[in-house]
């Protein structure tokens, strides 16, 4: 059996003995059948970046062909800003690809994410589903190669303080229990989110640790493996209802907001990226990171200014963007460095063999490394609507490869140095700033807004959404007004405390 499918966590996926990608509404229906299934629910994410849910029974075996086939009718007008309430009905039809038992419900339920469509059956130009899918479609149209990433998911646990094996202030990086309290935690969400198709490739915990007010502050992280990014869009939205979710269950509070406290690491919402062709990752040639890579970063480099407006969605996320905390604060990249804003991991590119060398009795494996090397764009967070974010990024790296100076613009923005040392000074002078709050991403959204609305990508309806959503929170100077203000910063942390 194909290795991808043996041990697979998705009991659909091990039932059917296929990819998700492949199934079917007859295997959906089979498997419903086999699996004594009895409710199937919908899911779907709004304008506020949640998961919605309609339930439906399975009242008999026409009926269950009827929603799997027709969708349902839903009030696109309670769902979107942009939808009037005089013609609001909308079609929410279910992808199969997504399929998924609920590891919540008691009764026995199988989940979908499902697309909008409109009266006349068309996919619903504005929604933030279809915008990915259509910017996907233009990255392969311009570069003839597959745009696909991966999320890092930060988020805080927060419980009561015991007071019972302290964990060190802000050292929370891969610590164990009993240090690290919510180990087990995270594990069970993981096990949770490979059951609904993450491909997950590790959680742990994360620096950020620290008590406030008698509660416990924990940091932790699950990061996925790269797949087509509308199917990372897809598991992250779904990682974070099902880590939200358990959450409530264990009494945690759980939050994946920007920044909680100065001085304290913020949770961002990085994301790999990498760009294939035939099955066979592009970003490396002969050992070293290949042109292509170079242009997809030139691509970032100059929109990075507005990706904001899709990544950083609320006030406090520009909290986050400072110096010292492994956030981004500037429009440069570099070789794995965190204080860059894309960043370029070890990728394995080496010649020996590690596995030998730690274990000598194994014989060399000739292992093919060269799919790993991956470069991270580190200024988005948990406020992002995952679909922008990810469409976004798409036009970004494709734009790289349609400007004609992108190898000087990655030449010119890279940087080997940490940019918040004293001696490197005069180098972060000489680099762009990331947009300091939402007023200040929109402007620069509304300037570059041309390069997202090629091809159709994002509608201007959408763009123009995102920037009035924005300039409403009249944040121009408020990072600077609130310095030295805990209070009033805890405030604002608060208002957005579940954002995404
Ligand atoms: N290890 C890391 O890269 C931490 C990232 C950091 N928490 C951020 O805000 O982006």
């Amino acid at each position: 059996m194909n290795q991808e499918l043996l041990m697979n966590p998705n009991c659909l996926v091990a039932a059917l003995e296929k990819p998700a990608a492949e199934f079917t509404k007859a295997d959906i229906i089979s498997f419903i059948q086999k699996n004594n299934i009895r409710m199937v629910n919908f899911m779907y994410p709004a304008a506020d970046g949640r998961l919605k849910t309609l339930n439906f029974v399975i009242n008999n075996a026409a009926y269950l062909d009827a929603i799997l086939t027709c969708g349902e009718r839903v009030d696109g007008s309670s769902l979107f800003p942009f939808i009037e309430a005089g013609s609001s009905d909308l079609y929410v039809v279910p992808r199969f690809r997504t399929a998924f038992v609920d590891p919540f419900a008691e009764i026995p339920t199988l989940s979908m994410l499902c697309s909008f469509f409109n009266k006349d059956g068309e996919p619903l130009e504005s929604s933030p589903e279809h915008t990915l899918h259509k910017a996907c479609k233009a990255f392969t149209d311009v570069t003839g190669m597959e745009f696909q990433a991966m999320g890092e998911l930060e988020y805080y646990v927060i419980s009561p303080d015991t007071g019972m094996f302290q964990a060190t202030d802000q050292r929370g990086y891969h610590e164990s229990a009993p240090y690290a309290k919510f180990n087990d935690f995270r594990t069970q969400c993981m096990s949770y989110i490979a059951q609904t198709g993450g491909q997950i490739k590790y959680g742990h915990s994360e620096v950020g640790n620290f008590t406030l007010d008698g509660m416990i502050y924990e940091q932790n992280e699950i990061e996925f493996l790269p797949v087509r990014a509308e199917d990372a869009a897809d598991q992250l939205m779904i990682a974070k209802w099902v880590i939200r979710s358990l959450g409530y269950r264990y009494g945690y509070n759980v939050t994946f907001a920007p920044k909680i406290t100065a001085g304290k690491a913020g949770s961002g919402l990085h994301v790999h990226m990498r760009i294939v062709k035939d099955g066979q990752n592009q970003m490396l040639k002969d050992g070293v990171l290949s042109e292509t890579a170079c242009k997809a970063i030139a691509g970032m480099m100059e929109l990075a200014p507005s990706i904001t407006a899709f990544g950083n969605t609320n006030p406090t996320s520009y909290f986050r963007l400072v110096p010292h905390q492994e956030a981004p604060t500037n429009v440069c990249w570099g070789d794995r460095n965190r204080s860059v804003l894309v960043r370029v991991p070890l990728g394995w590119a080496a010649k020996t063999d590690m596995c030998t060398l730690a274990n000598p009795l194994e014989n060399e494996s000739h292992f093919d490394t060269s799919q790993k090397q991956t470069v991270e764009m580190r200024s988005p967070d948990g406020s992002a609507d995952l679909y922008q974010l990810l469409a976004g990024l798409a036009v970004a790296c494709r734009h790289g490869f349609e400007i004609e100076n992108a190898l000087d613009i990655a030449k010119r923005t890279y940087v080997n140095v940490n940019i918040h040392q004293k001696e490197n000074e005069d180098k972060l002078k000489a680099l762009a700033q990331l947009p300091d709050s939402c007023a200040a991403s929109a402007e620069c959204l509304q300037k570059q807004r041309a390069v997202f609305e090629q091809y159709h990508v994002f509608s201007p309806a959408m763009i123009d959404g995102i920037i009035c959503k924005l300039r409403s929170y009249e944040d121009k100077t408020l990072r600077a007004d609130l310095d030295g203000k805990p209070e009033e910063m805890l405030e604002l942390v608060h208002k957005y405390f579940h954002c995404g």
